[in-house]
């Protein structure tokens, strides 16, 4: 059976890239990738620029202390010096105004005392050419490459595109995402709910795994087991995005209908197992350039099948330099045993160690147990076979939440 990083592999290999379009800097930018390098527009600072509150003054007039200077005129942040500083003479100034002709250091008010409104005296030394100043042009000259293509649109980059007059930056366009669930049992969670039907968990768990991985979601609702209806919406579900992702009806069952319907529109199928759990009746196909993955119907393998592989689709196609699921390796805060015939993503939580993070698994009984990724905000990888760990060995942890 084909391997977890196999498979992602082979998924990988079918992603296309979206187009570049121009997006305004709202939050909905917010996770979106840079398509082409932003320049500065013009020198950061624009001028030469106090970093303190005090007085602008000549180094060559601060040989020896105390000094007294006379006040030539006072300079808030947002004004402009008229006059230039003689020798003998200060300029008062305020943190981001710009220095004035003439001084070429600053001298904090703390050092100072002010025996008139006229005078300064500068108590002690030493004043050091350019101390407290940001010269023109420091942070950035202007046409020079602020911020390189790929980079992840996070707070700070918000703040770096004001700094150059950036009100919309080109980015990769958002994957509109169909989400198709499946099931004759399965209804809508406002719905009411009869007999042995249950309620749609994957629905509004898969849209939100969507937007948070970057897509657009297109909610299609849930098909029944009847194959011309599955059909017509599938056929919906692929020609209105470049995913889709259906939930349900891809093991062995009479009434798991989706991967013949898949075939019968044409779609190749990549693979339809991985050697994973919860979650191997998962499977990949494609049509032209849109992918469409099959997650098993049991909310954890959904879930787990997404994050997996969906996520890193979704990554790739968005433009995200590092598309693997975040890793890392971590110590278990508590002993622990598991035994699966296939690579284990096992539920767990991490929690504040002695240094760093440790993993503490929760409480799971299967891929049917929301419940516990709720309560989890990690999945432990282990492999094939007995698992029996002691509390501080290091496992690898896939960190769905970050
Ligand atoms: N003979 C075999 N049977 C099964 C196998 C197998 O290899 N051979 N694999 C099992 C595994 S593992 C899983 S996982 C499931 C996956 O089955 P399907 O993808 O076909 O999903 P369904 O049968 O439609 O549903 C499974 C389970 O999940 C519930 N479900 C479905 N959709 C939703 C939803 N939207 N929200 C909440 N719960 C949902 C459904 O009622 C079933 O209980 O197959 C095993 N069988
Ligand atoms: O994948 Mo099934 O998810 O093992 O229950």
């Amino acid at each position: 059976m084909l391997s977890v990083a196999a498979a992602r592999e082979q998924i990988l290999a079918n992603v296309v890239r979206q187009p570049p379009e121009i997006g305004a800097l709202t939050s909905s930018l917010l996770g979106s990738v840079l398509a082409e390098p932003v320049t500065a527009d013009m020198d950061s600072p624009p001028f030469d620029k106090a970093m303190m509150d005090g007085f602008a003054v000549r180094s060559a007039d601060c040989g020896q202390f105390p000094v007294t200077l006379t006040i030539v005129e006072e300079v808030p942040a947002g004004k402009s010096p008229m006059l230039p500083v003689g020798p003998g003479q200060a300029t008062r100034i305020m943190t981001g105004a710009p220095i004035p002709e003439g001084a070429d250091a600053v001298v904090q008010v703390e050092r100072t005392e002010q025996p008139d409104s006229m005078h300064v005296t500068l108590l002690n030394g030493p004043v050091t050419p350019r101390q407290h100043i940001l010269d023109r042009g420091r942070e950035m000259r202007a046409g020079d490459v602020v911020m390189p293509a790929g980079q992840i649109l996070r707070a700070a980059e918000y703040g770096l595109f004001a700094t150059v007059g950036k009100t919309a930056v080109p980015v990769f366009r958002s994957p509109k995402v169909s989400l198709l669930c499946t099931g004759d049992e399965v209804v809508e969670a406002n719905m009411k709910r009869m007999g042995s039907q249950i309620r749609n968990s994957n629905g509004p768990m898969l849209v939100m795994q969507t937007v948070r991985a970057g897509g657009l979601p297109r909610y299609l609702g849930i098909a029944p087991d009847r194959v011309d209806v599955l059909r017509s919406q599938i056929r919906e579900g692929i020609d209105g995005g470049e995913v889709l992702v259906m939930a349900g009806g891809v093991s062995m069952g009479m009434r798991d209908l989706v991967p013949e319907v898949l075939a019968d529109l044409g779609v190749q199928i990549h693979f339809h197992k991985v050697a994973m759990k919860p979650g191997k009746p998962l499977l990949f196909g494609t049509k032209g350039h849109k992918l469409i993955f099959g997650l098993p119907g049991n909310p954890v393998s959904s879930f787990v099948g997404f994050e997996l592989f969906v996520r890193p689709a979704l990554a790739a196609m968005r433009g995200v330099p590092t598309t693997m699921p975040k890793m890392a390796r971590l110590p278990l805060a508590a002993d622990f045993r598991a035994s699966s015939d296939r690579e284990l993503y096992y539920p767990a939580k991490l929690e504040i160690a002695e240094v760093g993070f440790a993993a503490r698994p929760v409480p799971w009984f299967g891929s049917a147990d929301l419940r516990a990724i709720t309560a989890a905000d990690c999945l432990l990888k282990l492999p094939a076979g007995e698992t029996a760990l002691t509390a501080g060995q290091i496992v690898d942890v896939i960190l769905t939440d970050a």
